[in-house]
């Protein structure tokens, strides 16, 4: 019980949320490093690089597994049909996840892990996440597919992108935030008035989702990608987890709802496929309504096993990063030169401030403006920046 405590306050120390970072950094510019050495291989043997790169991406992406599972202690549980269950990881598939969260991708990265597809797993994102140092960097030799959220300028790149993955030597889940953003109460209520314009039932836990993504995916995917997993997820006793939670310590417990879908169901022609979303999307806030009322998703709970790559992986690039760490500490302290000590304590700090720029980039106040006006597509280009509103508390 004491070593538990004991165990609680260090997760909450400065210096070792000093030390993980460290790692995650020295390792991430390592692999990003090693990703660039692939450079050369790709024209001679493209498929080899592809395998290569998931196996770089893992000891990146795994790290923050690492921390989510082992670190945090999060408990991550499934709610699925154990016929469905027995093909995940095992086939190509299109992930519908609904996005309220700021640790969404740390949960989704997790239940890839369990399912041995956390190195090849693919989203469409966001270019700005292309310039965060490491996971940015990491997900261009991943083949990652990012998008402007500009459709004109998007329509494109996305369509070649999503070409490109078709011939994939691993399996992987292409995941979608069909929302296109967090949620928040002021895009929640822009949104449901764009769905009362458009005709469309008000959805309740939802942003409105916006299908071009959705269809044009399923368009260039289908003969790849044999399933759509319907996701939703949500937290216990109305947990808000953040990342410097997580970091901190804090063991949150997540639920994730999923359903398989046949992609052979999904319909061709864009309009029916986009209303195919629109009643995915009802059916999704029914889910969380059920949630809200009775604590669970319905279906049967199953607990994908632990593996323990991920904290294996971690304690490599520890034990690997910390011993020259301590030596560079005692040697410089030992100098005794005033300008060393100066210099080291700036790159410190610059790291530090480097890190939480990082962290940042998870959380909800700091969101993007994307969809908080109706009118969007007229004032896309001239953001206003300042004042963002809140994320949902819920009560
Ligand atoms: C099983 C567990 C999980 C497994 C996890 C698997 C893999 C993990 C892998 C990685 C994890 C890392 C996670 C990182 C997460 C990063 C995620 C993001 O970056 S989300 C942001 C980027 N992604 C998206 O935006 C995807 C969804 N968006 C789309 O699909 C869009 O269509 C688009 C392709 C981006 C194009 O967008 P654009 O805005 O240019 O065009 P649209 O046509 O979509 O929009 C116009 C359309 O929308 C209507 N409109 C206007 N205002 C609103 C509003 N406020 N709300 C809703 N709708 C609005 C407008 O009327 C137009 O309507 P219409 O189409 O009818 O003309
Ligand atoms: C072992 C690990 C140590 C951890 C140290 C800290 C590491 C910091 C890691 C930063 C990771 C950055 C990856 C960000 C991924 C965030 C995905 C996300 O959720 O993006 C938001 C977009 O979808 C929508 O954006 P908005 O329109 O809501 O705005």
């Amino acid at each position: 019980m004491i070593r538990m405590g004991i165990l609680q306050v260090l997760k909450t120390q400065l210096l070792c949320h000093l030390i993980i970072c460290y790692v995650f950094l020295v390792s991430g510019f390592i692999i990003n490093l090693l990703q660039l050495c692939t450079l050369p291989l790709w024209p001679i043997n493209k498929q080899l690089a592809r395998k290569i790169n998931c196996r770089l991406g893992y000891s990146i992406s795994s790290q923050l597994v690492a921390l989510l599972e082992w670190w945090s202690g999060t408990e991550c549980t499934l709610y699925t049909a154990p016929e469905s269950y027995k093909l995940y990881g095992k086939e190509n598939a299109i992930v519908v996840l609904n996005h309220n969260f700021e640790i969404d991708f740390m949960t989704g990265w997790t239940f890839c892990e369990r399912f041995g597809v956390l190195g090849s797993s693919k989203v469409l994102a966001k270019k700005e996440l292309s310039f965060v140092p490491v996971i940015g960097w990491m997900w261009y030799f991943l083949e990652i597919v990012f998008c402007k959220r500009k459709w004109e300028e998007d329509r494109k790149t996305v369509v070649q992108s999503l070409r490109n993955l078709r011939d994939y030597p691993e399996n992987f889940w292409f995941l979608l935030h069909c929302e296109g953003t967090r949620f928040t109460e002021k895009k929640h209520k822009i949104s449901m008035e764009v769905a009362e314009k458009k005709g469309l039932p008000k959805l309740k836990y939802h942003l409105l989702p916006r299908t071009k993504g959705f269809c044009v995916t399923v368009q260039n995917l289908r003969g790849t990608v044999t399933a759509v997993y319907d996701s939703t997820l949500n937290f216990r006793n109305n947990e808000m987890p953040t990342l410097l939670g997580v970091l901190n310590g804090k063991k949150y417990h997540a639920d994730l709802y999923v359903r398989r879908i046949p992609l052979d169901t999904i319909p061709e022609d864009e309009s029916e496929c986009a209303a195919w979303l629109h009643k995915l999307y009802q059916e999704k806030d029914e889910f969380q309504e059920h949630y809200r009322q009775t604590g669970r998703f319905p279906g049967a709970i199953t607990s994908p096993p632990h593996r323990p790559w991920a904290l294996l992986n971690w304690l490599f690039w520890v034990c690997l990063l910390v011993y020259p760490l301590c030596m560079l500490l005692l040697q410089l302290l030992l100098s005794g030169s005033t300008f060393t000590v100066v210099c080291t304590s700036v790159f410190c700090l610059a790291v530090s401030v480097g890190i939480r720029w990082m962290i940042g980039q998870t959380e909800i106040d700091k969101g993007s403006n994307y969809g908080r006006d109706a009118n969007e597509q007229q004032l896309k280009d001239c953001h206003p920046p300042g004042q963002q509103d809140h994320a949902i508390v819920r009560s």
